[in-house]
């Protein structure tokens, strides 16, 4: 069958078979359309007769040449060359030979045949999978099957890995009563994997290299790699052992097209599954602060935030024991530092004198006592984070030097002649208002600005009720499995008085407190006597201001039952009984409140 090899500079060449008129041009009606410069709208035709072809220009602007000379008609054989614009067709009588290799590109020839429209929806399908970004395995199982379908083949096989490793992952699927065990030819393996070519094979039996074909008795078969980048991930294969012939050029482009489109699939299916396996990191790093109320919620959104912005400095607020360190190494282990060192460091906890040595290190012999050299915070933290906790209560000395090393991105070790360069991102906490401290003139403005890039506020602990149960529980059932115990939760009076107290230790308080009660506890429900003392208090009503006594809360309730006494008796126009059926109270409850508040002032029925 005579056909002609289309060849595009930079595209994939391609072959189609010659029909008896072939139009050639820019135009969407011709046979063959060139999307070129150079070509013409309607630029050449060629034309069977009987012995042979005829190439005829058709007043083209650029001229139609055949083996270099331009031509206005002439009959051309196998092996000329008809040159049209930038595009050179070659004229095949027969296929002599039975692999056709092929650059691959990204563009294909439109495929032009009855059964155009399965093709299109078989694309359509596979773009629409794509895009839904469900199941991959599904996808591929779906698609291979209308590959089997549509091209007719009898086994369609996506095969993942390359040319190293050889084939790692196999998704097949095979036409009815086939067996879907493909042998995959080297030939094929070494074009796709090795080489990045499109392979077709026309008729395996008449050449005799292709071993493993002959042995699988395999007589068709096309292969297309996949990988869109210069990383070659597999090959996407179609074969038949029931007729050579199978398959045409068409039907290569056809899979190459596909192969670009599960390519695609396969890459941002990489995409997705490492963005997923990183979120779920990230949730594995906040599971750790424990909480469920709202601003904890916030707080967990803010910290997967910040850390992703592996630079930027973060100011953690909150007063003691609110977890601001555990918000600090979330920060840090949900960031792309967290491969690298998370070192704290206490500023309150270090005697001045000592700060500097503890930040940036000392040479041996910088001063009295230093017997040996020794790497400071920053040094130790390269790479990684540094956490300056309590960083309001920095000296003002440490605190110039602190922000020189944020600045310059070095520091200098006591006694160093040289600076040397770090890469350190510093996560800083306090329980101190550094503004006010600002305005007091102990904290330096600038450094703040450094450090505060942007903050967190952890709550105190009070101030999420709705926490206190859910961490009591989580830290019992911890602390008793540390012990040996089992703890199945706290009795109603344990937690009236969990709530009834107002945690100004905050967690720290609060995992000491539980920490007690599971020692203490006989059974598998933590009692109120197994809490401290100090925990057995009433609880306070809601909305009671902290520091005031009962007695002081309850004589502030005076004046609303007065109004609401006063209301009942005149809406009951003074009959008691009535009034104290209002507020649902007894008639001897309400002529104490009656006599107390208003003076004896109802009318008494009786
Ligand atoms: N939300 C929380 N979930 C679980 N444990 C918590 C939570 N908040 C704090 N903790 C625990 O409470 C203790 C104190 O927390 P952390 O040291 O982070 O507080 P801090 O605010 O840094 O305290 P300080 O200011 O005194 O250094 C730690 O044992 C911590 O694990």
């Amino acid at each position: 069958m005579p056909h002609l090899v289309v060849r595009k500079p930079g595209q994939m060449a391609y072959s189609m078979p010659l029909p008896d008129v072939l139009r050639i041009g820019r135009h969407e009606q011709n046979e063959l359309i060139l999307d070129d410069n150079q070509v013409s709208r309607q630029h050449a035709t060629i034309t069977r007769f009987e012995r042979g072809f005829e190439v005829r220009d058709l007043g083209s602007r650029h001229g139609t040449r055949v083996n270099g000379e331009p031509v206005t008609t002439r009959v051309v054989e196998a092996g000329d060359r008809i040159q049209i614009g930038n595009v050179l067709l070659e004229l095949h009588e027969e296929d002599e030979r039975t692999i056709v290799h092929h650059q691959v590109t990204a563009a294909g020839p439109p495929p032009r045949e009855a059964g155009a429209d399965r093709r299109l929806s078989l694309l359509f399908d596979v773009s629409r999978a794509i895009g839904a970004m469900g199941d991959t395995e599904v996808m591929l199982g779906e698609m291979l099957s209308a590959i089997v379908d549509v091209l007719g083949g009898e086994r369609a096989l996506v095969g993942l890995g390359d040319a190293s490793r050889g084939l790692v992952r196999r998704f097949c699927r095979a036409r009815r009563g086939s067996s879907p065990d493909v042998v995959l030819s080297r030939a094929v393996l070494e074009a796709t994997l090795g080489r990045r070519e499109a392979v077709i094979v026309r008729d395996a039996q008449r050449d005799a290299r292709l071993e493993t074909m002959h042995r699988e008795r395999i007589l068709s078969a096309m292969a297309v790699p996949l990988g869109l980048s210069a990383r070659p991930v597999g090959l996407l294969y179609v074969d038949d052992r029931q007729a050579a012939e199978r398959f045409g050029p068409d039907d290569l482009a056809y899979l190459t097209a596909l192969g670009h489109l599960v390519s695609a699939a396969l890459e941002s299916a990489e995409r997705y599954q490492a963005a997923e396996a990183r979120a779920e990191a990230l949730a594995g790093v906040t599971d750790e602060i424990l909480g469920k109320s709202e601003v904890m919620t916030r707080l967990r959104a803010q910290i997967t935030k910040y850390a992703a912005a592996g630079h930027v400095s973060v100011l953690v607020r909150g007063e003691s024991g609110s977890g601001k360190e555990l918000v600090a190494r979330a920060l840090h282990e949900a960031s792309p530092r967290a491969a690298r060192p998370f070192v704290p460091l206490n500023c309150a906890a270090i005697p001045e004198t000592m700060l500097e040595s503890e930040l940036f290190g000392h040479e041996k012999g910088a001063f009295t006592g230093a017997v040996a050299k020794k790497r400071g915070k920053f040094a130790l933290a390269d790479g990684g984070t540094l956490f300056l906790d309590e960083i309001g209560d920095l000296a003002l000395p440490a605190q110039a030097k602190l922000l020189r090393a944020l600045q310059e991105g070095e520091i200098q070790p006591l006694g160093a002649e040289r600076t040397q360069k770090v890469d350190v991102r510093v996560l800083c906490a306090t329980h101190k208002d550094l503004r006010h401290e600002i305005a007091e003139k102990r904290f330096r403005e600038d450094l703040y600005y450094r450090l505060a890039v942007v903050e967190i506020e952890v709550p105190p602990l009070r101030e999420r009720e709705k926490d206190v149960l859910l961490i009591a529980m989580a830290l019992s059932r911890r602390s008793a499995s540390t012990m040996g115990k089992r703890i199945e939760g706290f009795t109603e009076a344990a937690q009236a008085a969990l709530l009834g107290h107002d945690w100004p230790g905050n967690v720290r308080e609060l995992r000491n407190e539980v920490e007690r009660a599971v020692i203490h506890a006989d059974g598998p429900l933590v009692d109120a006597h197994d809490l401290s003392p100090r925990l057995g208090a009433a609880r306070p009503r809601p909305g009671q201001p902290r520091g005031k006594s009962l007695a002081e809360s309850f004589a502030e309730l005076e004046p609303t039952e007065k109004n609401l006494v006063e209301e009942a008796m005149s809406r009951a126009k003074g009959n008691v009984s009535e009034a104290a059926r209002l507020l649902g109270i007894t008639r001897i409850m309400m002529k104490r409140r009656v006599d107390r508040l208003m003076g004896g002032a109802g009318k008494d029925e009786d």
